[in-house]
């Protein structure tokens, strides 16, 4: 094709006077990428036109004639039977990516997006040589620049901390290793950039709180038990309300695990461990606790305890204290998940406050008897960790009650660090003795125990796929289900030029073979456009992704229509008519500016002075 002719056969095509299958495409973009014709933009066919500029001449003859409609998509396959090669190294294709993919994870990107990024993700996810060559060496052994570009760059986290470890010097290459694996030096880089609010490495640093607090679960995990209790699973024999004290006691019980809502083991009992926290944490714990109080906390008359909960924390923007708050809590969540025999994605909190209690003649503690499931059926687990001492003279201790001898069967000293977990159901009915001297701070937290997806189905599915539908039901879960698929950013070049709309971004993923012009488009659902405006901002993000391609010296590029799946909202059946005239717009623009960006007043337009480049197509 060449000159305008090109641009109106592509009108024609796109919007839908010739070539039906092409126009149902089109119309219907929604349904994936490997579904969708592209729209197609090559080199000139007569191998002298650039995709830019036709480099015999200076003619303005920017994208007429470089369009092509194809019966297939950016990928080269198509759900009607049509089929292209795969990109190669010398094509790029485009991502019409969403903004907060984009800023977030790939993970969960449906459409279009969705399928490349399986792709993407399959290439990308422990790309080492990527991570080579973003490595300098390190001297120091401190979270400074070194340590986060590595850290933004590469996914998993265990895999960016091994492999900034193996890049430090070789004198301080072990003590690197060990850093990497310790909880503190880890909490503490956390800590740094999300006090200082970095944004670029906030990500990272809440994984890295994350890796933290896992390693720390780990550590107090194998510490010392100072009571180790298995219990047969109890729930009431009939449908029981809520009740307490003699009610609870009288409450007929008989075996068996409740766990409504949940997916609980059929395995009950009672963990008493005793390196919870280091000393420092807890007197930072308490500090936090005191200063929330102070400036918030309001006690309850009847019990006279008074409950921090983690909004309350949050809005009062102790800074780090808050963030030692999350951390706890994320290490309490692993500890419960090693306790409930689950991986830690089926752990999650229906309740956790920093708990206060305070000796006062006038209103003394209660010492309510209670079973956390009783109280709420969500609760699954429970785990209580002890901040202050108390012993039987002070009052403030926790007994565990044995509902076949009718008696107290432990109790539990609280000691700064020390930590219960316990299965919520009626074989842990519990309570605390009233406090009749000091102060008391406790963090008690209850968990729901649930499996986050259907485990059976994907096992089948993986296991015995009856058909490759079900196989490609089992990849995605799987990923799903063990956290792969929210793993992973956009390479920090990526996340750092897409910062709106519009804005396009190149990449090359594996070992730069795959290239990819990440773009995004507008969504029109988010504001009432005008036709017209709807055409300027496709023609911006168009113009976005041809100055990237422009950059890459490539000759190739599988563009399909921006904004063509949900985001074209209002204007879905206009979408290929709005797509013609937002390329045919950019057109108009570029012959006004002039190809090397000369103005007709005769100054040059920076905008367009990307334009300029010599990439030489040779068509597809
Ligand atoms: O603070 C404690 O030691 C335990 C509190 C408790 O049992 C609860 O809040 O359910
Ligand atoms: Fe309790």
């Amino acid at each position: 094709m060449a000159s305008m002719n090109g641009l109106r056969a592509f009108r024609r095509c796109i919007v839908g006077q010739r070539g039906l299958r092409v126009r149902a495409a089109v119309a219907a973009p929604a349904i994936g990428c490997l579904a969708l014709p592209s729209v197609f933009l090559a080199g000139g066919a007569s191998g002298r036109c650039s995709p830019v500029r036709c480099a015999s001449s200076n003619e303005p003859g920017v994208v007429r004639g470089i369009l092509r409609v194809v019966p297939y998509g950016v990928l080269g396959s198509s759900s009607a039977g049509a089929k292209a090669p795969a990109p190669d190294a010398t094509t790029a294709f485009v991502d019409p990516a969403g903004m907060h993919h984009i800023q977030g994870s790939p993970g969960n990107a449906g459409g279009a997006a969705g399928v490349i990024y399986k792709l993407w993700r399959r290439l990308s996810i422990n790309d080492v040589a990527l991570a080579c060559q973003i490595l300098l060496l390190p001297h120091k052994l401190e979270c400074d620049d070194q340590f986060w570009q590595v850290l933004d760059a590469i996914h998993p986290l265990s895999l960016a901390l091994s492999s900034w470890a193996s890049s430090c010097e070789e004198e301080v290459r072990e003590e690197c290793q060990e850093k990497s694996q310790e909880a503190a030096f880890l909490f503490a880089c956390a800590k740094a950039a999300l006090a200082l609010k970095i944004p670029l490495h906030q990500r990272s640093a809440l994984l890295l709180l994350r890796q933290a607090a896992g390693l720390a679960a780990d550590s107090t995990w194998t510490g010392h038990r100072s009571h180790e209790e298995v219990l047969p699973c109890l729930h009431p024999a009939t449908e029981a309300s809520r009740s307490i004290d003699q009610d609870l006691l009288d409450t007929e019980l008989k075996q068996g695990r409740q766990c409504r809502g949940g997916s609980c083991r059929e395995q009950c009992g009672l963990l008493v461990l005793d390196d919870g926290l280091h000393d420092s944490e807890i007197s930072d714990l308490v500090r936090h606790a005191e200063i929330i109080k102070d400036l918030h906390g309001t006690r309850d008359p009847d019990t006279n305890k008074l409950d921090i909960h983690l909004h309350l924390s949050a809005h009062h923007r102790q800074g780090e204290g808050h963030l030692l708050f999350l951390y706890v809590l994320e290490k309490l969540r692993r500890l419960i998940a090693l306790a409930a025999n689950v991986p830690p994605s089926w752990v999650s909190f229906a309740s956790h406050f920093l708990s206060h209690l305070f000796s006062d003649e006038s209103a003394p503690s209660k010492g309510t008897i209670h079973c956390d499931e009783s109280s709420f059926d969500r609760f699954h687990y429970s785990a209580v960790l002890w901040l202050t001492a108390q012993n039987s003279t002070t009052g403030g201790e926790v007994q565990f009650y044995d509902s076949e001898k009718r008696d107290w069967r432990v109790t539990v000293q609280p000691i700064p660090g020390r930590l219960a977990i316990f299965t919520s159901g009626w074989e842990n009915i519990h309570r605390v003795t009233p406090l009749l001297v000091g102060e008391r701070w406790s963090l008690p937290v209850f968990a729901s125990v649930k499996a986050p997806l259907n485990t059976t189905r994907i096992s089948k599915a993986c296991l015995w796929p009856a058909s490759s539908k079900q196989w490609e039901y089992c990849q995605d879960r799987l990923d799903q289900w063990l956290g792969i698929s929210d793993a992973p950013t956009f390479p920090a070049p990526v996340v750092q030029a897409i910062t709106a709309p519009l804005k396009a971004k190149f990449h090359a993923y594996g070992d730069g073979q795959k290239k990819c012009i990440h773009v995004v488009g507008p969504d029109f659902r988010k504001r009432d456009y005008t036709r017209e405006e709807a055409v300027a901002e496709l023609a911006e993000a168009y113009f976005n992704v041809l100055v990237e391609f422009c950059g890459t010296g490539l000759t190739k590029l599988r563009l399909l229509p921006v904004s063509g799946g949900i985001f074209s909202g209002p204007f879905k059946a206009e979408l290929p008519a709005l797509t013609a005239d937002a390329l045919e717009g950019f057109h108009r623009d570029v012959h006004l500016y002039g190809i090397r960006g000369e103005g007709i007043r005769g100054s040059p337009s920076p905008a367009l002075r990307p334009l300029i480049c010599r990439n030489q197509g040779r068509g597809d």
